[in-house]
């Protein structure tokens, strides 16, 4: 996941490959409560890791659930054993559920009617996101539910019911602010129907009603049998108690498929490689957001499908405008309006009044955003109407704004597809751990840029500082990066460890090792080959010896030449080095050459030393280090200096930050985005 403040997509062109996507949100948050309600212990497997799901798994926890292990580990299944519909005594406490729509509103209604005393709690905008309708349907249950805030939203307090009265009508909940609220009803009330039936009425129109479904495909899973009359009366059976099924599988999220079934109805793939595949999600689905697909292909796209995966193409092109009513597929129909940017005309999006009290407001924010490109937006109540910009001209290089809302961030990542050869920053990318938290990793992976993928490029001397700024600004942007100055050293220990001798005759075999190998700089000069840490090996006096005979062999410098290239991937690099801007990057947009006065560097060698434990001396160090420059300056491969177009920074009396930032600023100037006001 991206921490950055921000995440600029370069200019993108093509798209291909697969997607092995996330556990659903909507299933995984809806059979962990079931499990732990239930008797028995549960298997989940493929369950999303998610903020979501993280926090209904603490406070399924914080319940009485024992959980194994106590939060997801990829690839393992998590082992529930549920509370067999009671709480442990005096179970109290506070719940925080951030903004998870599906933890809030179900575990309120189950904890209602179990009786434990809870404040249930979450983030400002949970605050803001209505719950009035569920509490008014539990209160006439004889549930003790009071506003800590205000009335009609979280926070709220939980304590002991009174079902005394309960008698055999049915119970009222309007449908047509959020379906969670029948979904919660229809999830807490089978521990109530234990001597007789309960009926749960919808009063108003039910909107997002594929919702109710999955509800009820799971309920069915946990031995819950439900009557429906035709969407609008659900009896649940006397006698009802859950059960575990024993092991169950959460399919692939179907709103997070919608962004990569975009990416296929967008794009061409390159290399002869057509179309996306999408993986773990098919036309099986219980989720009604699998109902996209349609959607999309109204569009233009060309879909093929699978029990669990799609294959996603380009058809028709540009887009077909439509006019949908998307009530049913609330989440994933903005996905359609960050279509309808690539559309041949004016793309509208009914019913979708919902949008409004979700994680912001959805239909405010998407039209905002998408006018920041230079599309031109009409909202109302509940609908929202899409022109895409009329020419290449007008469209605009924006800094999208996020509003905490992991779509707004999926969504348009989308628009770095655009005609004009823009970039597109993303604001808060990791808003996208709400439910695909490695989104852009995922996105990155099937995507290809127009031009080669943005470089910066700092060189300079031995010990001016390169090293440690050059992994901030790559941290600070979430680009990768390139320590050239260790790759020798890698592939010495490289062949080391493959028991190669470092002979001339076995260069290209450690060329050939060196090209096969996962290398990768992390900051603090971290350094992972093949995934393991190799650090401090690459430190050692034989390693450095052997980084010196390796260097000799022409095979090997031409290979760590590719190597070096191929570092350069989405979203970008920095790179640093002796070279960087004059051999293996010329073409960078940001050469920067780093120098510091010899007596500064011997000076901070020196303290690095005395820190470390070591002896030091200054008059060595700066005999070592002119040696060091003299050597670097006049060697025949690759000498350094300065890049024709780089921008020097002495680096003698600033301090790290200092350097960074003016590393940052210029890059920043090089951006087209408007400044951030
Ligand atoms: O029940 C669910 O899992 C959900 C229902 C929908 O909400 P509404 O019913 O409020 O539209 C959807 O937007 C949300 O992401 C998940
Ligand atoms: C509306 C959403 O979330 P929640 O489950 O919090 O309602 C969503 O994921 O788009």
């Amino acid at each position: 996941m991206y921490h950055t403040a921000f995440l600029d997509l370069p200019h993108l062109a093509t798209a291909s490959g697969s997607v092995q996507l996330p556990g659903s949100k909507s299933i995984s948050n809806r059979v962990l409560l079931l499990a732990a309600l239930s008797q028995g212990t549960t298997v989940v497997h493929d369950v999303l890791d998610s903020d979501d799901t993280r926090v209904m798994l603490q406070a399924l926890q914080q319940i009485g659930c024992v959980v194994e292990p106590a939060a997801v580990v990829a690839g393992q299944p998590l082992r529930i054993t549920g509370i067999d519909g009671f709480l442990p005594n005096n179970a109290r406490g506070q719940l925080f559920l951030g903004n998870a729509g599906t933890a809030m509103r179900p575990l309120t209604a189950a904890l209602a009617v179990l009786g434990g005393n809870f404040e249930m709690t979450g983030v400002p905008r949970m605050y803001e996101r209505p719950i009035g309708d569920l509490v008014d349907a539990l209160r006439q249950l004889g549930c003790k539910i009071d506003y800590l805030k205000d009335e009609g939203f979280p926070p709220l307090k939980i304590g002991q019911p009174d079902f005394s009265q309960l008698g055999s009508e049915s119970i009222k909940v309007r449908g047509d602010v959020s379906s969670q609220f029948l979904t919660s009803l229809l999830m807490a009330l089978p521990l109530l129907a234990t001597e007789q039936d309960i009926t749960i009425e919808v009063i108003g129109e039910l909107i997002s009603k594929p919702y109710i479904h999955i509800t009820l495909q799971l309920l069915a899973r946990f031995g819950i049998a439900v009557k429906n009359d035709n969407w609008q009366r659900f009896t649940i059976a006397a006698g009802s108690r859950y059960q575990s099924p024993g092991d169950i599988h959460v399919e692939a999220d179907a709103s997070s498929a919608s962004y990569f079934i975009a990416l296929g109805a967008l794009t061409t793939g390159a290399n002869g490689q057509n179309g996306i595949n999408v993986l773990g999600v098919g036309k099986d689905s219980i989720q009604g957001d699998i109902r996209f697909v349609e959607a999309a292909q109204a569009m233009g796209a060309v879909v093929q499908s699978g029990p669990n995966w799609l294959h996603i193409s380009r058809g028709t092109w540009p887009l077909k405008a439509i006019d949908m009513d998307c009530n049913h597929i609330p989440d994933a129909a903005m996905t359609l309006g960050a279509m309808a940017l690539f559309a041949d005309g004016t793309t509208t999006l009914r019913n979708i009044a919902s949008w409004r009290v979700k994680e912001t407001d959805r239909i405010a924010a998407m039209a905002n955003e998408l006018r920041k490109l230079g599309a031109t937006v009409q909202e109302g109540a509940d609908y929202i109407r899409i022109t895409p910009p009329a020419s290449r001209s007008d469209w605009t290089a924006a800094s999208i704004h996020t509003y905490d809302d992991h779509r707004i961030a999926m969504c348009f990542s989308l628009a770095a597809f655009n005609p004009a050869g823009l970039p597109v920053r993303i604001q808060d990318p990791q808003c996208v751990g709400k439910t695909f938290p490695d989104y852009f990793e995922a996105f990155f992976s099937v995507t290809q840029p127009s031009e080669p993928a943005p470089v910066i490029c700092i060189d300079g001397p031995t010990a001016s500082g390169k090293g440690t700024i050059a992994a901030i600004v790559a941290e600070r942007l979430g680009y990768h990066l390139l320590d050239s100055g260790s790759l020798y050293r890698i592939t010495g220990l490289a062949a080391s460890r493959a028991g190669i001798e470092l002979t001339e005759a076995n260069a290209q075999a450690i060329a050939d090792l060196v090209s096969s190998k996962v290398i990768t700089f992390l900051p603090d000069q971290q350094v992972l080959l093949d995934g393991d840490d190799i650090s401090l090996d690459i430190r050692t006096e034989q390693a450095g010896m052997n980084a010196s005979q390796v260097a000799t062999f022409p095979a090997v410098r031409q290979a760590l030449l590719q190597v070096q290239r191929n570092f350069c991937r989405l979203p970008g690099l920095v790179g640093d080095g002796r070279d960087m801007g004059t051999t293996i990057f010329p073409d960078a947009p940001l050469k920067v050459y780093l120098t510091a006065s010899v007596q500064c560097r011997a000076e901070r060698r020196y303290k690095q030393l005395i820190s470390k434990g070591l002896s030091a001396n200054m008059a060595d160090l700066i005999a070592d280090l002119e040696a060091r420059d003299a050597r670097d300056i006049n060697r025949a491969a690759s000498p350094l200096k300065p890049a024709q177009d780089a921008l020097h920074w002495d680096n003698s009396d600033s301090t790290i930050d200092e350097a960074v930032q003016q590393v940052l600023t210029w890059w920043e100037q090089r951006q087209p985005f408007a400044p951030v006001a």
